[in-house]
């Protein structure tokens, strides 16, 4: 995926100004940044959730910004995401919050679970085993911990059989130990599916731990981009310079 002079915002206000970056076939890459500096707004013009008021975005050979709504749905398929809450739903079972993944497939929920085909449903419990939920695949959404119910929604997301995860923030709502386990996770799966993941991360430890490339953002512009060893204290300081501590 390459993203160039990529600018977005709200209500007229600017947020993200002219960002240029790629992600290869075997990056994970992690965007930092203080708060509010436009680290969700850039993962979340990926696939047009929000839509970019400048700027081309590259992936599997085509501008996504210039897509028809149909072509979107079509390669939103492509591109799994996983949310800081989770977003499953809630009374459904673990199951079927992954099967539900591949909506984009099949239209509705109605058609989803009238189609259920065998081979979905064998690929759902492959990637529960995977993500160590084996135990729990009949249980309510709402009975899991947080972690758990992370681990579902990486499933739902590894259903689609994605060319690219986005990440958006994935740790926010978990204690230490569980994010830096759901980190672990998250980066073994992409290694071995061979699948680039652009994360959003706010935990600069956890994005030097585990991603191969970092950018860092402030007030919408990329003020570095380079491996985790070249994120020193001259490249920290320039990112979070305008944060009040
Ligand atoms: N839907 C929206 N409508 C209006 N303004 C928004 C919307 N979403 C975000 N913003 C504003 O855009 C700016 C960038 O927000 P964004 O969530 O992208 O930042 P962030 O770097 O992810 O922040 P955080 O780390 O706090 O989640 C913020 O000032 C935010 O208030």
């Amino acid at each position: 995926m390459e993203v160039q002079g990529l600018c977005a915002g709200y209500a007229g206000r600017s947020i993200l100004k002219n960002v240029d970056f790629k992600v290869g076939p075997e990056d994970f890459v992690a965007i930092i940044g203080p708060s509010g500096a436009g680290k969700s707004t850039l993962i979340r013009c990926i696939n047009r959730l929000v839509e970019p008021s400048a700027g081309t975005i590259r992936f599997m050979g085509r501008d996504v910004v210039g897509l028809s709504q149909s072509e979107l749905r079509e390669t939103r398929r492509h591109i799994g995401m996983i949310f800081q809450e989770f977003n499953l739903i809630e009374r459904m079972s673990v199951i079927d919050n992954v099967l539900t993944g591949r909506l984009g497939y099949t239209g509705t929920l109605r058609s989803l679970f009238r189609a259920f085909k065998h081979e979905n449903v064998r690929h759902a419990l492959t990637l529960l085993e995977r993500v160590g939920l084996t135990e729990h695949v009949d249980k309510r959404a709402d009975q899991l911990s947080g972690g758990q119910r992370q681990r579902v929604g990486i499933a739902r997301a590894l259903i689609q059989n994605p060319k690219l995860m986005l990440v958006d923030e994935p740790t926010s709502s978990l204690d230490p130990k569980i994010a830096r386990e759901v980190m672990r996770l998250i980066t073994e799966i992409s290694h071995e599916l061979g699948i680039p993941v652009l994360c959003n991360i706010h935990d600069v430890q956890l994005a030097t731990e585990f991603c191969s490339r970092i950018i860092g953002l402030q007030d919408g512009v990329k003020k570095f981009e380079g491996t985790p060893a070249s994120l020193d204290k001259s490249a920290l300081d320039e990112i979070y310079a305008m944060e009040v501590l």
